[in-house]
């Protein structure tokens, strides 16, 4: 068979190998490029870390150059400082040497001043020896002498404290303040027909000072007349609630000394009494409105607690009743029915054996700060009569009366409140039945003075007597006489209904039956206090509920502040000239107080005995504080 060699297999497969050769060698030379690239890349690896060696062994001689460098500088400071350090101890050593030498100059130059101190002094001695002891002796009795007037001039400054306080207590038994209302849009507006005055408000009446109002009167047909009135304070339109409280206050300590007090607010319907008592917003006088916008009564009962709270825990309890008196009629504002809903409850006003003017039945709450009182208060007063007129659309028609009762348990207050109460009672019996003589008076200091004192006590005063005395005669000793009831002493904060003429309220039917009422009221007011001005021996007390209610706090040692509310314009004249008038003619109860204060005078031995006050200080006292009461008398006299 023949052998057939393909020529293009043969070439074929030589290809194919020749093929697979040169594959070969290409993975050959890819191998070889691979290893090539690797060495090429720690050769650059390597010349980095050449190079990084050079840099830092570059780095390491500028180190080594720099440690070189401090190492030579320090060496050189370490020699400057031992060189210094040399001369330190060189200096130190002369310094030492120096103060040694002082030393001991001091010392040499010390002993020989004290040798000769001594020798000085035993020379002195020896020649003016007496003066030195005559200095001494000097400025003993010198010392002795500040001694004694120190212990004089605090008995000085004792003595003017209890003058002072007298006087001022005597002076101050019955307070007439003023206080004028701005101008206000009612004061034109609404019942001009009636109005006596012009459309536009011309102010009338004008504060001119602390304590004088006076009202330009030449409408009135006196052209060119101005009336002049003065009171204790007078207050101008641009006066705050707060500025007329503050003149109030003192009162609240009386009370708390055992003093009866009665504030009451006086004037014509819409001259401001409300405002003036309560704050305007009256029916809620504890709500929003600014504690500044409240009127006297939130704020004493305010002022009644923060006293209180200075005093022994529980020593004092207070207790509330508020009555209206309307139509003559007492109403008792607190009395509930059945269901607890106020009722406004009928109630009668007598007069106790004790003399103390009594509300049988009267509903007395017990309260513990002046949120209670105000809370009770406001929750009551939408029960007061009101009714609109023609000046005032609010008119309050009835007097309102807010009485504290305030209960002392403190034995010693109750000793002294009881004290004073006696004399008060006294006082009063005394300034009923008798007229004081000034000329008897003068003559009874100036005989005692002379030293005559008992002949001139017993004879010509009608108080000296000692039957009349409740310390020394009629009540028992003070502390027999301490009762263990607690002792009471009322606040009475009084909201007087409108002292207006009734063609000005221009009320009529029911209305005009009001008006009649409280005008009658008004005047038994002036009434009683014109029988106490003028020492009458009937006060009339009992001719109407309002001033029988008001007995314990007019007239005695009660404490009355009257403040008149005045409209200051044209068109209400007539009314302000009255009010006025009436606060003038409540001011004359100044009087009674001088004689209360002669009263006094004859008891000062018992006061001091009460306040354990030594006897020889109690002589000089009675003298002195009898000249200034006379000298003070005297004053008053030619004022009348
Ligand atoms: N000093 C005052 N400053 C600002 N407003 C006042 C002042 N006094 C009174 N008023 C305002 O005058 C108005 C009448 O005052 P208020 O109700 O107090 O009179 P009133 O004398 O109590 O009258 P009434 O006897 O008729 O009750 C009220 O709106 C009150 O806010």
């Amino acid at each position: 068979m023949p052998l057939f060699i393909n020529r293009d297999q043969i070439f074929a497969h030589q290809i194919h190998l020749l093929e697979h050769k040169l594959r070969t060698k290409e993975e050959h030379i890819l191998e070889l490029e691979t290893e090539n690239a690797q060495l090429h890349r720690r050769l650059a690896e390597c010349l980095g870390k050449i190079r990084q060696d050079h840099a830092d062994e570059a780095e390491a001689q500028k180190h080594l150059q720099h440690q070189k460098v401090v190492q030579q500088s320090t060496r050189t400071a370490l020699a400057k400082l031992l060189s210094d350090v040399q001369v330190l101890k060189q200096d130190l050593r002369e310094v030492f040497a120096a103060y040694v030498n002082f030393a001991t100059e001091l010392e040499n130059q010390s002993r020989l001043l004290l040798e000769q101190v001594g020798q000085a002094c035993s020379a002195l001695q020896g020649h003016h020896g007496s003066d030195v002891l005559n200095l001494q002796d000097q400025l003993e009795s010198l010392g002795h002498l500040l001694q004694e007037e120190k212990e004089r001039s605090r008995a000085e400054r004792e003595r003017r404290k209890i003058l002072h306080n007298t006087l001022v207590e005597l002076r101050g038994n019955i307070r007439v303040h003023c206080r004028l209302r701005p101008v206000l849009p009612f004061d034109v507006g609404q019942g001009s027909t009636l109005s006596i005055g012009p459309l536009i408000p011309e102010e009338v009446v004008q504060a001119v000072n602390d304590d004088t109002v006076v009202v330009n009167c030449t409408r009135l047909g006196n052209p060119g007349l101005n009336k002049m009135f003065e009171f204790e304070r007078v207050h101008g339109p641009k006066d705050s609630q707060d500025a007329v409280f503050e003149e109030v206050k003192p009162l609240l300590t009386s009370l708390l000394d055992g003093y009866n007090v009665c504030i009451m607010a006086y004037g014509q319907t819409g001259s401001g009494k409300t405002h003036t008592m309560t704050g305007s917003q009256a029916e809620d006088p504890s709500g929003p409105q600014g504690e500044d916008q409240h009127g006297i009564i939130p704020k004493a009962a305010t002022e009644l607690f923060r006293l209180i709270l200075d005093k022994p825990v529980d020593s004092y309890m207070v207790e509330v009743s508020v009555v209206e008196v309307y139509n003559n009629e007492v109403l008792d504002l607190l009395a509930k029915d059945e269901d607890g809903v106020a009722i406004g409850a009928k109630r009668d006003v007598i007069t106790t054996s004790t003399g103390v003017s009594e509300v049988p039945s009267l509903s007395y709450m017990l309260v513990r700060s002046a949120a209670d009182v105000m809370q009770l208060i406001s929750s009551v007063l939408r029960l007061r009569t009101r009714c609109p007129t023609l000046v005032h659309r609010d008119s309050s028609r009835s007097h309102l009366i807010v009485t504290l009762t305030v209960s002392f348990k403190n034995p010693n207050a109750l000793a002294v409140t009881q004290r004073l109460q006696s004399i008060k009672k006294d006082m009063q019996r005394k300034a009923q039945k008798e007229w004081w003589s000034p000329r008897c008076r003068r003559a009874n200091a100036m005989a005692r003075q002379s030293g005559d004192e008992r002949s001139a006590s017993s004879s010509s005063s009608p108080y000296h007597s000692p039957s009349h005395s409740p310390i020394h005669s009629s009540c028992p000793s003070p502390r027999a006489s301490i009762a263990l009831a607690p002792f009471r002493t009322k606040l009475q904060l009084v909201d007087l209904a409108g002292s207006e003429c009734v063609g000005m309220s221009g009320v009529t039917g029911a209305a005009l039956w009001e008006t009649s009422c409280i005008n009658r009221s008004l005047s038994a007011l002036s009434d009683v206090l014109g029988a106490l001005a003028e020492q009458r021996p009937h006060v009339p007390y009992r001719n109407s509920k309002l001033t029988h209610l008001l007995q314990d706090a007019i007239g005695g040692d009660a404490k009355l502040l009257v403040m008149l509310c005045v409209s200051p314009t044209q068109r209400y004249i007539t009314e302000s000239l009255q009010s006025l008038g009436f606060g003038t003619r409540a001011r004359q109860l100044v009087f009674p107080g001088r004689l209360a204060m002669f009263s006094l005078i004859d008891r000062w031995p018992a006061l001091f005995d009460a306040f354990q006050i030594n006897a020889k200080f109690q002589t000089t006292t009675t003298l002195h504080l009898e000249s200034k009461c006379m000298s003070a008398l005297d004053v008053t006299l030619r004022s009348y």
